[in-house]
């Protein structure tokens, strides 16, 4: 069947005290449907998600937003804290008029989405998180500590070969250079006063003891050769999480949806009921 194509629209929206965020919106063609709300990690930018998008929007209207202080987003005066963070998402959604979204978020992306359905319940319908941990214990603080002062010397370019080689596999890297160099560019591309800002918020992150009163059903993803959220911690935020499901993606490494896209959808898939094409 032919027809006009569906509806995409992208543009900067205000969301509370004075932040405008770029958001784009790929409609579903089922004016009704249930939309779901993408979160990207650190350093990136909503463009992460691309490779999820044709499967999604089978079943939901996608909203995607660059977190702020990256991509097409404000960069207000940092440090940033999740109530920042959470609150971008309430005053996005509230924009939108969608009182109660399913939430997909990787890593930063992530653990917004757990403070997301830890203080506002009702807005969560399902909850994906990626790549995530839920606290921030004195290595991990020191770690970014040490990266926020290499960031600071010689912006994101300077740590930008590293993360990707923490985020894709080699082997993704020498099947598809092209995908690898652009999510590079995206890591690069970066501005360094909001990606300090929000490494600032995960020195905070402070979670764990409230994963128990989550409602949302939720399903944690992780690769299984991701060394920045490793599936032992994932799999204890499971555990904690009331009928929490935890998904490991053979050889992924910390974006599974790209490096492992066809599996880590697979998953996907199941959890949110949406019938392989
Ligand atoms: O940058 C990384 O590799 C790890 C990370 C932590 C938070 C995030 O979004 O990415």
């Amino acid at each position: 069947m032919s027809g006009a194509p569906l509806a995409t629209e992208e543009r900067r929206i205000e969301v509370g005290r004075g932040v405008r965020l770029r958001v784009r919106r790929d409609a579903c063609a089922t004016p009704d449907a249930p939309t779901i709300v993408l979160s990207n990690s650190l350093a990136a930018s909503l463009e992460m998600w691309d490779a999820q998008v044709a499967l999604l929007r089978t079943r939901f209207h996608v909203v995607r937003y660059d977190t702020r202080g990256h991509g097409g987003s404000d960069v207000p005066a940092g440090p940033y804290g999740f109530s920042d963070l959470v609150g971008d998402v309430v005053g996005l959604m509230d924009a939108l008029a969608i009182p109660r979204a399913t939430f997909m978020g990787l890593s930063l992306g992530g653990m917004t989405g757990l403070g997301l359905a830890i203080a506002h319940p009702d807005r969560v319908e399902r909850l994906v998180c990626c790549a995530a941990r839920a606290d921030a214990p004195a290595p991990v603080v020191a770690a970014w500590e040490s990266r926020i002062a290499t960031v600071s010397e010689g912006g994101v370019d300077a740590i930008a070969d590293e993360t990707l080689a923490r985020w894709l596999s080699d082997d993704f890297r020498a099947r598809d250079p092209e995908r690898a160099a652009a999510i590079r560019a995206m890591i690069a591309g970066t501005p360094a006063d909001g990606w300090i800002a929000c490494a600032r918020a995960l020195q905070t992150l402070d979670y764990a003891r409230s994963l128990g009163t989550i409602k949302a059903p939720t399903l944690y993803v992780v690769g299984s050769d991701d060394a920045a959220a490793t599936p032992d911690v994932m799999r204890a935020m499971a555990e904690a999480t009331p009928g929490a499901r935890l998904a490991v993606i053979e050889g992924g490494r910390h974006l599974p949806n790209v490096d492992s896209a066809a599996e880590f959808d697979r998953v996907l898939a199941g959890f949110l009921g949406i019938e392989a094409a």
